[in-house]
């Protein structure tokens, strides 16, 4: 497609979105607008844009689809700022925020005129922020919600899906209820828990100043997230107030039943507890139909010996594979380590596993 595209937030997830709509939409001509006059600078220096504007303004006269990449608050203000301004026939204005009931009322304003909103959120991403972190194939595989009111023409959400193709998402239409629903259950509100953990091991270390040294493996996987963007995550809350206060509730309830089997010591209780759970996890749909799936990982089973962590990236770097992400899960002396590396695509992945299996003897598995 040909056109001028306008994202107006150049951070992961605007960067991530403009290099998937070029990749597939070559005659595309991309614009960016940043309140961080740097981070437009870097976007343009990382050819994930081809013009800075510097007043969004100007620039949305002339665009055939914008792209609203901001924190939700920002989102909301700017929604209400480019409400008055005049917009090219047949305009696409769509978001990638987090949350979706408040924007899409904030954006009645704007179907009112005459131009289409289409909600979106694209789910996947990353702890990460800013344009350096932005990746052609952040949303590939992923689920990418869309949230069209009743009032936009099927051609136009078409439209989009076409503008958005690179991306390689999955689309799913839901209402900005349901989203806001499901999005609070297994992101927002694990979100919360993973800070909340944070916050509970920082009181204990200052007890004792060992609680961060052996805070690894469990702890730090399930509190990565809560070294995300503390601007988004409290911008995500502050809109999604009525599903996380339920959810609240709903927690205080769990740990209160929880609390009671440990209480009284029923280990049948508890071992049900952590079997059920594991049962219903283990069960979940990886990857290429999870809700929000993260890097594509590799496991290799690898002797604890000085120099066989670059033996391994010495044989990917020679086939030319690049790891975005390499830990070490376990290592004593004896016993197989486990290493984890980590890929963009599954397509990386696949060929480090082919590329290990050919140099190597160490056996390597898919999680
Ligand atoms: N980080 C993630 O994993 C995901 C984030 N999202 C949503 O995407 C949106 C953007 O998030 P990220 O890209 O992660 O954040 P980011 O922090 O990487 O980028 C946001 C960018 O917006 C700019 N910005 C802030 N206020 C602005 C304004 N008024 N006008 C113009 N630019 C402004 C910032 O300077 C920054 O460069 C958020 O609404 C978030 O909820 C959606 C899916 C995944
Ligand atoms: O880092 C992670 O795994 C995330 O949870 C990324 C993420 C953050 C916000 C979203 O709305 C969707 C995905």
């Amino acid at each position: 497609m040909k056109g001028n595209v306008l994202i107006i937030g150049l951070g992961l997830i605007g960067g991530s979105i403009a290099l998937a709509i070029k990749k597939e939409h070559p005659e595309a001509w991309m614009i960016g607008y940043d309140v961080k006059e740097e981070e437009a600078e870097l976007a343009r220096s990382l050819k994930v844009i081809d013009e800075i504007a510097y007043s969004f303004e100007e620039a949305i006269k002339e665009a055939d689809l914008i792209v609203l990449a901001t924190p939700v608050m920002q989102t909301e203000k700017i929604l209400a700022e480019i409400s008055h301004l005049h917009f090219k026939e047949n305009a696409i204005i769509t978001d990638v925020g987090s949350t979706k009931q408040k924007i899409v009322e904030y954006a009645v304003k704007l179907l009112k005129q005459g131009v289409t909103f289409i909600g979106g959120h694209p789910m996947a991403g990353s702890h990460k922020s800013g344009v350096a972190a932005a990746r052609v194939h952040l949303f590939e595989n992923a689920f990418y919600i869309l949230t069209p009111t009743e009032d936009v023409q099927a051609a136009q959400v078409d439209k989009l899906k076409e503008w958005l193709k690179g991306t390689k998402a999955r689309f799913v239409v839901l209402s900005p209820k349901e989203h806001d629903r499901i999005t609070g259950v297994i992101s927002h509100f694990p979100h919360i828990i993973a800070a909340s953990l944070v916050h509970q091991a920082q009181r204990y270390e200052r007890e004792n100043e060992l609680v961060s040294q052996l805070a690894a493996g469990g702890f730090r996987d399930i509190t990565r997230i809560a070294s995300s963007n503390p601007e988004m995550w409290r911008d995500i809350l502050l809109h999604n107030k009525e599903e996380l206060l339920q959810l609240f509730d709903v927690w205080l309830q769990e740990m209160s039943i929880v609390r009671s089997f440990v209480e009284k010591g029923n280990s049948e209780q508890i071992y049900n507890y952590f079997a059920e759970a594991k049962q219903f996890r283990d069960g979940l749909p990886i990857r290429t139909k999870g809700a929000i799936p993260s890097f594509y990982d590799l496991y290799v089973d690898v002797p604890d010996y000085p120099g066989v962590i670059s033996e391994i990236t010495g044989y990917l770097a020679k086939e030319r594979i690049s790891i975005t992400n390499i830990r070490i899960i376990e290592t004593r002396e004896e016993i197989y380590g486990v290493l984890r590396l980590s890929f963009q695509t599954e397509e990386d992945r696949t060929k480090a596993k082919q590329c290990i299996e050919t140099y190597t003897t160490y056996k390597t598995y898919e999680v």
